[in-house]
């Protein structure tokens, strides 16, 4: 049986996955031929904003390079548009005049990007930003000007601004319209975007119309409604997109917005399909890659004779790919009186979160500054789950929450990579199946990953959990942020090598692609810096949020309030004082921690200061990348059965290691027998008592991840068990990633390695004495802001935290 003829008009995203999929499913069905205008193999569109930022090349970006067309027998005429379609005698035409016939048709034309209508609109230096041509016109524009504006305060245009920006141009950016990407943010979380990107350098004019584009030859300048100017040597139109449906509509197929089809993705002519942005199902068309997929995938089934489930429509969520921005947006971004609204805005922090509930479901969701929740609230939203079971802090985790969302926790069916539709079942089956160790080799079998990449880190988390020791993650280097391609590692190498001792110079120096850094690299600077340099003085702002208050927030917008109690270890007179305290400021609960500590929940903010006053008690740093508590039992002082003095090993061990400063919180315990009162064996360093001497366990850890510790040593002397934790903590310290607890960090290095080093004499020494020069700079920080006005107007006073 000879094949049938498949044409396809259009040779970008939507078009070549629906041309995969058929080859999946029948990769001898079709003769295909394919026309695209532009002179490239398919790329990926998306990435064009990274090409811009100056992260990648464009020929890191193409996605099916010449010789898988040729591998699959696909017949390829790039820059050839086609011109005419004759339905009637089921054939098209090019502008070289070549006449293909075809039995299926599919139109994957795309769309364009939306040019004002206006005087000068022609000018040279006046482009959109829509494919490889248009980027190129603005790396060369910026390599001979300086000045650009960006009309269009959306997606597109806010990537658009934040390249240009990277190649040394100063950019404003216009905007029709009171808040940035109304589309989908509110005003608040619109507000908070528009002061993040004017301290990377953007410029805003909002509620501005252009009239004129003014210029000689090449423009010069914009002209507004209200009679004001902005010169310009580049003007970046980016204003949303209009789909390729003209061609369509003259060869008489049925056009609206886009090309209309039905749920089969079929147009109103027989055998004419219809994929990808030109297209319009029930009303809607679409700009992101997510939707145009699945169309894409029914299209395949469609034309293959197979099972088709038929197409929808999709819900779909935003995010922006500048770095230091941390956004989504799903739904409905307003609430109106048929919906109720769950809020949660620190200012300070700069994090916002809302979602709006109708019915018991979430309808929409926009989220700034910490969007770890949102592929599970995207996942809620989208399964139209009713969430009345869920309480508000369920919905939404306040910032400084530990994560309750690890991979373990993560459902099957929850969408790890959005743009291409992979689950982390799909994720961790396409493992075991074809036995993947590495993202690249996840992204090729499953399509995770391809589009936006934003999804990596997440792969490769689902790898590590998925294989255990199997995994090699020396392999999958992630950058530390994505204001810098290095990884953590490599960037802590940078600081030793280059001698680098500030935040700003080695953001300098190593090139970083965002001046002020991101929530995520600032911290971590400021810990590496402080571990390679002793003398290092500490960056405060770069601290999260809760080391900086140095108290926790709470959902409310109020602080816990922990004293150091050594070991667990109180008095009458400090109980009395805490009482008083508590009774005099309101403190609404008084609560025994899990770390045998008490704390004072619900300070008010202009209380903190009064609090730690009157409590004269140092810190227990229960907010701290550091040591938090050193849990004992009551051991040989009061117990029967205890071998050893836990609670004063304990209580040596806390003020031994108080405030040090460590990738991750660092939680110990000291029982005085095998009996485990303290928990020893879910810490990151147990001791337990036996007869004459003492186990040392690491790597434990009691919470999501739980983890037994590992035996690292049995040792006789209290000597002996004080040089091997000091040694076994520095060696932590020097080599583990910021936020990496102990028990990921022991797995990653082994513990046969670990040993190894502690065991070496010379390295032991040389560890214990780089953590006694380290020790030496900490200070009570409650007693120190007490003595500091500044701090105490600055970080207590008049600043307002505010949670609604
Ligand atoms: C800078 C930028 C950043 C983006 N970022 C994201 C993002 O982060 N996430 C996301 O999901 N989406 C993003 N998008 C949108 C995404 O790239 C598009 O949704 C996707 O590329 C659309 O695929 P398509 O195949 O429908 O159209 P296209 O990729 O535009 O392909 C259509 C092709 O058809 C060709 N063509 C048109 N008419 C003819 C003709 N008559 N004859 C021959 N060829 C023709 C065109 O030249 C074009 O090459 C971004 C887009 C841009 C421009
Ligand atoms: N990160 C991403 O997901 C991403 C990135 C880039 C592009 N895209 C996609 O590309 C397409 C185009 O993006 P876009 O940002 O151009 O479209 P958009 O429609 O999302 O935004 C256009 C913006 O321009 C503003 N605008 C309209 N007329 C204006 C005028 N005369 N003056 C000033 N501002 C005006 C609008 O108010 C709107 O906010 C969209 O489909 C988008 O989803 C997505
Ligand atoms: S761990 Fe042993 S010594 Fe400590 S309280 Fe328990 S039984 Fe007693
Ligand atoms: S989420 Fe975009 S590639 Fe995975």
């Amino acid at each position: 049986m000879s094949k049938k003829r498949l044409v396809m008009i259009g040779n970008g995203m939507a078009g070549i996955r629906t041309i995969e999929e058929i080859l999946k499913l029948g990769p001898e069905m079709f003769e295909i031929t394919i026309f695209g205008s532009e002179p490239h193999p398919n790329y990926n569109r998306i990435q064009l904003s990274t090409v811009l930022q100056g992260d990648a090349e464009v020929s890191d970006i193409i996605l099916n390079d010449w010789n898988w067309y040729e591998e699959n027998k696909i017949t390829l005429y790039t820059g050839e548009t086609i011109v005419k379609v004759d339905t009637k005698n089921q054939r098209v035409i090019s502008n070289e005049g070549r006449i293909t016939p075809y039995d299926e048709l599919i139109f994957a034309t795309g769309s364009s990007s939306l040019m004002l209508p206006l005087p000068g609109v022609d000018k040279k230096g006046v482009t959109g930003f829509r494919d490889i041509q248009d980027t190129e016109t603005m790396m060369e524009a910026a390599r001979q000007y300086k000045k650009a504006v960006v009309i269009g305060g959306g997606l597109l245009g806010l990537e658009a601004a934040r390249g240009l920006l990277n190649l040394g141009m100063k950019v404003d950016v216009v905007h029709l319209v009171g808040h940035l990407m109304e589309r989908q943010l509110d005003p608040i979380a619109g507000e908070m975007l528009k002061q993040e990107l004017e301290n990377q350098g953007m410029n805003f004019l909002l509620e501005k119309k252009t009239t004129e584009i003014f210029g000689d030859e090449r423009v010069r300048g914009l002209r507004f409604t209200d009679g004001t100017e902005v010169e310009a040597d580049l003007v970046v139109m980016a204003i949303g997109i209009v789909p390729n449906a003209l061609l369509a509509s003259e060869s008489g197929v049925r056009v609206n917005r886009g090309i209309v089809v039905n749920d089969l993705m079929q147009t109103s002519i027989p055998h004419v399909y219809a994929v990808g942005e030109c297209a319009e199902h029930r009303e809607v068309t679409y700009g992101l890659v997510a939707p145009l997929y699945e169309q894409a995938k029914v299209l395949a089934e469609k034309v293959c004779h197979r099972k088709v489930l038929p197409y929808e429509g999709s819900v779909t969520g935003a995010q922006l790919k500048v770095a230091g921005v941390d956004l989504f947006s799903a739904g409905e971004i307003t609430e109106d009186a048929t919906s109720t609204v769950i809020r949660f805005h620190n200012e300070y922090a700069g994090v916002y979160k809302k979602v709006i509930l109708r019915d018991n479901q979430i309808v929409g969701i926009v989220m700034y500054g910490d969007t770890k929740e949102s592929t599970r609230l995207f996942r809620l939203m989208t399964l139209k789950e009713d969430i009345s079971n869920l309480t508000d802090m369920e919905l939404l985790q306040p910032i400084g929450a530990e994560g309750t969302h690890s991979i373990n926790d993560m459902p099957d069916d929850e969408m790890v990579c959005g743009c291409n539709g992979v689950s982390k079942g799909d994720i961790v089956s396409a493992i075991h199946e074809h036995s993947l160790h590495s993202v690249e080799e996840v992204k090729g079998c499953t399509n995770a990953g391809r589009s936006c990449g934003r999804c990596k880190p997440i792969i490769a988390d689902i790898l590590e959990h998925t294989l255990g020791e199997e995994f090699d993650s020396s392999e999958q280097k992630v950058a530390m942020c994505g204001c810098t391609p290095l990884s953590h590692d490599e960037v802590v190498d940078e600081i030793k090598e280059k001698g680098l001792t500030t935040i700003k110079e080695t953001m300098n120096v190593l090139a970083w692609q965002n001046e002020e850094g991101c929530t995520k690299c600032r911290p971590a600077l400021n810990y590496y810096l402080g571990m390679v340099h002793p003398e290092y003085k500490d960056d405060r702002n770069s601290r999260l949020v809760n080391e900086k208050m140095h108290a926790n927030i709470q959902k409310d917008g109020t602080y816990s309030v922990v004293p150091r109690m050594y070991g667990g270890v109180t008095t009458a007179q400090d109980l009395i004082r805490i009482g008083q305290v508590a009774e005099k400021y309101h403190i609404p609960l008084v609560k025994m921690t899990g770390g045998q500590r008490i704390a004072l929940m619900g300070v008010k903010k202009e209380d903190l200061t009064a609090v730690w006053k009157e409590l004269d008690m140092p810190s227990g740093y229960a907010y701290g990348k550091t040591l938090r508590t050193v849990k004992t039992c009551v051991g040989s002082t009061f117990c029967r059965f205890g071998t050893q003095d836990s609670m004063g090993l304990g209580q040596e061990l806390e003020r031994m290691f108080e405030r040090l400063d460590t990738p991750h919180k660092v939680k110990m315990s000291v029982s005085a027998c095998p009996r485990n009162c303290s928990e020893s064996g879910i810490k990151d360093v147990g001791v337990v008592g036996i007869d004459g001497g003492w186990e040392i366990y690491v790597g434990g850890n009691g919470g999501t991840d739980l983890r037994a510790g590992d035996l690292l040593y049995t040792v006789k002397t209290k000597e002996e068990l004080l040089e091997i934790t000091r040694a076994f903590l520095q060696y932590y310290r020097e080599t583990g990633h910021y936020l990496e607890r102990t028990s990921k960090w022991v797995e990653r290095f082994g513990l046969d390695h670990i040993k190894e080093v502690l065991e070496n004499e010379a390295k032991r020494v040389e560890l214990n004495a780089r953590l006694s020069r380290t020790l030496e700079r900490y200070e009570e920080p409650w007693s120190k802001i007490l003595e500091d006005d500044t701090a105490q107007n600055n970080y207590y006073g008049k600043r307002e935290v505010l949670t609604t």
